[in-house]
């Protein structure tokens, strides 16, 4: 059976890069080769002259191209990933902004936090003049204002990614290229009707985790700069109307035959991401039913949604990623954004007066507490699971819930809910999370790992990622408790010297950390890759609440 899902169409120019990044595997071999690269060249000449020139070099009976053959036509034809981008200067970026970390005394932290800071100019970026000009030859999005990029083979704006670089931007006091960043954010919800993975023309057909209207708020507070808050208005309520309609929402009933309705991923695409064309039609090559491979690569692609890409997590058969079943989960930390999402903008529609809408979303917010208390929460194990749906492609029907398909495996998404305003000011309910995430396993020397599960993928154990220690620690600050505050302040510290001690060993921030060993991370399908975005955002952000005393050793 043909898919029924939607599926977003492939744009000419992105199937000549896949062809193009097909070649170059086959001729210059794995050693080094990162697919990604290929899709983010641009052409030099329309797209008939190039792929002409393309299918006319001399090919051997495999169907490659000889490296000197291909080399040169590359050197001659495409422009190189970073041609598309400008290295700007942030205007708002000074060495030591005044009231920088007032808290951080100990002089080696303290200088150290300062290159960090320095580290926005590095990953400051505008789209050059070609792309805004000529953007069918390119894959970069013309966004209108400047960014920051996470860094090395991440050369664009990236959506859950940005709330921790704005983040980080505000301890910096960099609060126009923050607001930039959500401008940038608002343009391409307007142009795409929802808020891309990233700004590449081949994330259009996903988003990822949805936080524009945390990253508003958390501007807001810092500025009070209410026409932002009026500018994003439109874009937020479209991004929530994305999450609760069409595929992407599901109903449960409850024993009581209360009916919940909560969201999912799924992703608008069931082909091979273009940006790892080759990995992901290497995976399926074994499945032979037409199908079942769609439905495999809408899975992936899904995933990728998710954030987390890939982890046991979403697989049936842990450690096994061709059992993936995104669509299949209703994922914990989804429906907590959604929820915190329905609270920011009450609250930003409140501070606007806009009481209707206010009182509207403050109405939903409470309907997706109540269905995230009633289908992840789980009384016994203290902690809040992932939900397995039936096997079904609509979620519109309902289904019963059953509490054995409560995920009971540990990840640290199941903490997550600690981030948002209900769940934190519970004191009882704090009380029991703090216990079982202190026994749960997660919380390790160098940080939390995000799992226990060692599926050699990159959001599994012993890999420890920046905006999972930040939600969880913020979640655990916010709620008042001093048990709470310690246990923050503890992953913190450790997370803290993590970084510092990589950062020691070899003058660069990772992407992620490996918290068993207190080392860099790796695992997946790309080499450990530096700059990082939201891991300057939340070494900021942690060392702005907790500060860093004369006398505590960062170690290194
Ligand atoms: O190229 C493979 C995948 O790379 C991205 O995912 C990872 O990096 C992102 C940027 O830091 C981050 O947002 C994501 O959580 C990481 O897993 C990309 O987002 C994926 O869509 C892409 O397939």
């Amino acid at each position: 059976a043909p898919s029924t899902s939607p599926v977003y169409s492939k744009t000419p120019l992105l199937s000549f890069l896949e062809r193009l990044q097909e070649t170059a595997l086959a001729t210059l071999g794995p050693k080094d080769f990162d697919a990604k690269f290929y899709i983010d060249m641009s052409l030099r000449f329309p797209l008939p002259v190039v792929e002409n020139v393309f299918d006319c070099l001399p090919r051997s009976a495999d169907g490659t191209v000889s490296p000197s053959d291909l080399e040169g036509f590359i050197a001659k034809y495409l422009g190189a990933p970073e041609e598309d981008l400008v290295v700007v200067e942030p205007p708002d970026y000074v060495p030591e902004p005044e009231g920088f970390l007032p808290k951080v005394k100990h002089p080696a932290v303290r200088a150290w936090a300062l290159q960090v800071h320095a580290l926005w100019r590095n990953l400051s970026r505008a789209v050059s003049g070609s792309v805004r000009d000529q953007p069918d030859l390119h894959t970069l999005l013309p966004l209108p204002e400047r960014f920051i990029i996470p860094g090395s083979r991440f050369r664009e704006v990236y959506y859950w990614d940005s709330y921790w670089v704005i983040r980080g931007l505000l301890a910096s006091k960099m609060y126009e290229t923050a607001k930039g960043i959500v401008i940038n954010l608002i343009y391409l919800m307007e142009k795409y009707g929802h808020i891309l993975n990233g700004a590449r023309s081949y994330y259009t057909n996903r988003s990822q985790p949805p936080l524009l209207s945390a990253m508003v708020r958390a501007i807001y507070s810092c500025t009070h700069d209410i026409g932002l808050v009026q500018k994003t208005f439109p874009a937020l309520l479209k991004e929530h109307e994305f999450w609760n309609s069409g595929i992407h929402q599901v109903v449960v009933h409850d024993a009581q035959a209360e009916s919940h309705y909560l969201s999912r991923y799924y992703a608008m695409w069931d082909k091979p991401r273009p940006e790892s064309s080759t990995i992901d039609k290497k995976l399926a090559s074994n499945i032979t039913d037409g199908y079942e491979k769609q439905q495999f690569y809408r899975e992936v692609a899904s995933t990728a949604e998710s954030g987390w890409d890939f982890s046991s997590r979403w697989m049936r058969k842990p450690g096994d990623i061709m059992t993936l079943a995104t669509t299949s989960i209703l994922p914990v930390d989804l429906n907590t954004y959604i929820l915190g999402m329905e609270l920011d903008i009450s609250f930003l529609a409140k501070a606007s007066g806009n009481h209707g809408i206010a009182d509207q979303f403050l109405e939903a917010s409470k309907a997706r507490e109540k269905a995230i208390r009633a289908i992840f929460w789980n009384e016994k194990e203290g902690q809040w699971f992932d939900y397995w749906l039936d096997n079904c492609s609509s979620g519109k029907e309902g289904q019963n819930f059953e509490s054995g398909k409560q995920n009971q495996a540990v990840f640290c998404s199941n903490f997550i809910p600690l981030w948002i305003e209900p769940f934190n000011s519970d004191e009882k309910l704090v009380e029991t999370v703090v216990g079982s995430l202190r026994s749960s396993g997660l919380v390790l020397d160098a940080g939390i790992t995000t799992s226990l599960t060692n599926s050699g993928q990159q959001w599994d154990f012993p890999n420890g990622w920046p905006p999972v220690h930040h939600m969880i620690v913020e979640g655990l600050v916010l709620s008042g408790s001093d048990e709470a505050r310690l246990l923050a302040e503890q992953i913190a510290v450790s997370w803290i010297r993590t970084n510092y001690a990589v950062y020691k060993k070899m003058g660069v921030m990772h992407e992620k950390y490996d918290v068993k060993c207190g080392d860099y991370g790796g695992g997946g399908e790309y080499v450990p890759q530096t700059g990082f975005g939201w891991t300057n955002g939340v070494v900021l952000a942690f060392l702005e609440e907790f500060g860093w005393p004369h006398d505590r050793d960062i170690g290194g």
